[in-house]
């Protein structure tokens, strides 16, 4: 939502750009001054690429809600980036909604949207709807995420009949990770039907975006030519509506594998260890506190 191209960040240096005295990227993005679901419609029709990146903090969301994110995801994606599970299946509904509201709390022109984690909205329309609300009345949330596209037709439809905007996730779905069999990517061969059909789906259960995640470029691009709602890729290739990735991954700050369709835009992992190595050598050679870190 951007007129700039959506990978300014790349050419920017690790150093602040001279325009904020703050650091950062400038404090006014353009576009809208907050984002709702009709600015997703509206970049879709005027070919607009939508940004996100997920959040499970105050100080991250502050960040990118300064450089001109569209939307934050507080992903149950969490569970492997925040708390440390190997999966997203153990995270809870109660572990998500204080990050939830960290992230919600801090922004000023991002628009939120808390995930819901497995086990909260599988068991039918009324345990979706009363997820989404905890969300909304407890974080500040403007919207929810849910896995699933035919088989979470019912579900979207309640909560978005209450008045909460739902995002929707096909494709690769973390949480049936069990149930595909691994990560493996989706829409493939004739696996492009029902990826269509999942498509359709969430758009009349009335979602106002779906992500599409770990699909082939072609199979999101026949999505996104079929929909009227904005798709937004993660690992879905570049003709989606938006793109999406995992904060930590982008960052550089997650240790372990990435996947393939992520690009590293910092190495905060690296600058991390290296701060920790000379504040540690510092403290032992007494380089560190001097006077002026004195009273
Ligand atoms: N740090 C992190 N990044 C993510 O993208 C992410 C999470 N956590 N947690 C929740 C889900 C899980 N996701 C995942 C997890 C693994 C792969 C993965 O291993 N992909 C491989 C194999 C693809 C293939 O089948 O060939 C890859 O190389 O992309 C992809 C997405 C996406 N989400
Ligand atoms: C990977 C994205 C789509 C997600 O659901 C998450 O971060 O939890
Ligand atoms: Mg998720």
């Amino acid at each position: 939502m951007s007129e700039h191209a959506s990978n300014d960040a790349a050419s920017d240096s690790a150093n602040a750009p001279a325009e904020n005295p703050y650091g950062g990227a400038a404090k006014t993005a353009p576009g809208p001054k907050r984002v709702r679901t009709r600015h997703f419609q509206n970049a879709k029709r005027e070919g607009i690429k939508i940004t996100g990146l997920t959040s499970y903090d105050a100080l991250t969301a502050r960040i990118f809600d300064e450089a001109g994110i569209d939307f934050l995801l507080v992903g149950d994606s969490a569970a492997n980036n925040v708390l440390g599970y190997e999966t997203t299946l153990p995270v809870t509904l109660d572990e998500l909604i204080p990050l939830t509201r960290a992230v919600a709390g801090a922004v000023q022109r991002a628009f939120v949207v808390a995930d819901m984690p497995f086990g909260s909205y599988e068991n039918g329309p009324d345990e979706a709807l009363r997820t989404a609300i905890r969300f909304m009345k407890e974080t500040g949330a403007h919207a929810v995420k849910l896995e699933g596209g035919e088989r979470s037709h019912k579900q979207i439809r309640r909560v978005v009949g209450a008045g909460i905007p739902v995002m929707a996730h096909i494709g690769y779905t973390p949480q049936s990770e069990h149930g595909l069999g691994g990560h493996i990517i989706q829409g493939r061969g004739e696996g492009i039907k029902q990826l269509l059909a999942d498509a359709e789906a969430v758009q009349d259960a009335g979602a106002f975006a779906v992500v599409l995640e770990m699909v082939p470029a072609d199979a999101a691009r026949q999505v996104t030519e079929l929909l009227e709602i904005p798709t937004i890729s993660v690992g879905g290739g570049p003709h989606c509506d938006g793109q999406l990735l995992v904060w930590t991954d982008w960052a550089g700050l997650t240790t372990g594998r990435i996947p393939k369709f992520v690009k590293q835009y910092a190495n905060l992992a690296g600058v991390l260890r290296e701060a920790a190595t000379e504040w540690r050598a510092d403290v032992a050679s007494g380089a560190y506190p001097t006077e002026e870190h004195s009273y």
